[in-house]
């Protein structure tokens, strides 16, 4: 199959390397990884040992595949649309946290379908991707049902010994990640604190608070997600990776922009739309946005000082 990874930092470097074990892979990335890539190839450390050679660029304008594969931040979504529109790609699946297929579905002239990951991954350096924990894929239909493609490529990834099936319940899965991602990484980066502090201690009121919300707002779009169910998922989740700092605590540690917009964003807007109150989210966006607003007045402010200087 052939195959193209847009986005290709941590996530994408981990699953495009792997697949690049049976398929014909492209990676869309940045220098000086990507230069590392074509020089070297790819080399897989942590949990599983590879080492491969997928094609490596930088422009992902003009390209063709069987399949695209949308690994960037959701910040990056559109960006990532607008330069798939103008290659061919049967089908387009994002694997990215958040609700961003929508977006892919309206920007593109290809299926679209849903994905979950549960590997985790970190670029360490340039060419050098580390596997920080073994999961699974899984594809389905965005509205759900049976989708013989969602198996097809689900087929491919196991092939290349990735862990992958085809589920007809995407719409709750999708729902049932949002309600992880939305009970755990807010409260997890505000308070700078581990996912064992969501499990049991005084975040875990608010992550399930957020978590009952993103189950409203999934029953309110005709979702079968219980409020139980979502406040099991983030539980669950947060005791298996009790240890972990979340993206967004990462990503605030770092300074790095957040996937507030793609997770609470999300959540607040389809609440909306269907006359849903989501206090909790829009409680924690807000912190968050303020934290964004900050740290790029901060950056301005130091670019300023930087033009003056010279
Ligand atoms: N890492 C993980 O373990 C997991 C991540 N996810 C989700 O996967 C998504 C990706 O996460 P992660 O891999 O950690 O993020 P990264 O930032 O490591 O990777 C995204 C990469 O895409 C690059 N990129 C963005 N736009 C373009 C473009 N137009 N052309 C070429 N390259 C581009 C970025 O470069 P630059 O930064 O320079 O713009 C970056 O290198 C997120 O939604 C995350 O929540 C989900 C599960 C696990
Ligand atoms: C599942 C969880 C919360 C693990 O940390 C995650 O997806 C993230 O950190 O973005």
């Amino acid at each position: 199959m052939r195959i193209l990874v847009f986005g290709a930092g941590s996530l994408g470097s981990l699953i495009g390397g792997l697949l690049a074990r049976a398929h014909d892979v492209t990676l869309v990335g940045r220098d000086p990884h990507m230069r590392r890539v074509r020089e070297d190839g790819l080399r897989i450390e942590g949990a599983i040992e590879a080492h491969t050679h997928p094609r490596a660029l930088t422009d992902g304008t003009g390209e063709r595949a069987d399949v695209a594969i949308v690994t960037t931040k959701t910040y990056d979504t559109d960006a990532a649309a607008r330069a798939l529109a103008t290659g061919r790609y049967e089908t387009v699946i994002s694997l990215q946290n958040g609700l961003t297929e929508e977006r892919l579905l309206a920007a593109l002239d290809a299926r679209v379908l849903a994905g979950t990951v549960t590997y985790g991954a970190r670029l360490a350096d340039p060419g050098r991707v580390e596997c920080t924990g073994t999961g699974e894929v899984t594809i389905g239909a965005l509205s759900g049902g049976q989708d013989p493609e969602a198996e097809r490529v689900a087929e491919a990834f196991r092939e290349a010994d990735v862990t992958a099936g085809s589920a007809t319940d995407m719409p709750r899965r999708r729902f049932r990640k949002l309600a992880v991602n939305a009970g755990i990484n807010g409260p997890t980066a505000l308070a700078d604190v581990d996912n064992a502090a969501v499990a049991a201690g005084p975040a875990g009121a608010v992550a399930r608070e957020a978590a009952c919300e993103v189950a409203t707002v999934a029953r309110a779009e005709g979702v079968d997600l219980s409020n139980g169910d979502a406040v099991a998922a983030v539980e669950r989740v947060a005791e298996t990776t009790a240890a972990n700092h979340s993206s967004m605590r990462q990503d605030r540690a770092a300074g790095r922009r957040t996937e507030v917009d793609a997770i609470y964003g999300a959540a607040i807007d389809r609440g909306e739309t269907h006359d849903v109150e989501t206090p909790t989210c829009r409680t924690l966006a807000a912190l968050l946005r303020a934290w964004e607003r900050e740290r790029e007045l901060r950056s301005a402010d130091d670019a300023g000082v930087g033009t003056r200087g010279i």
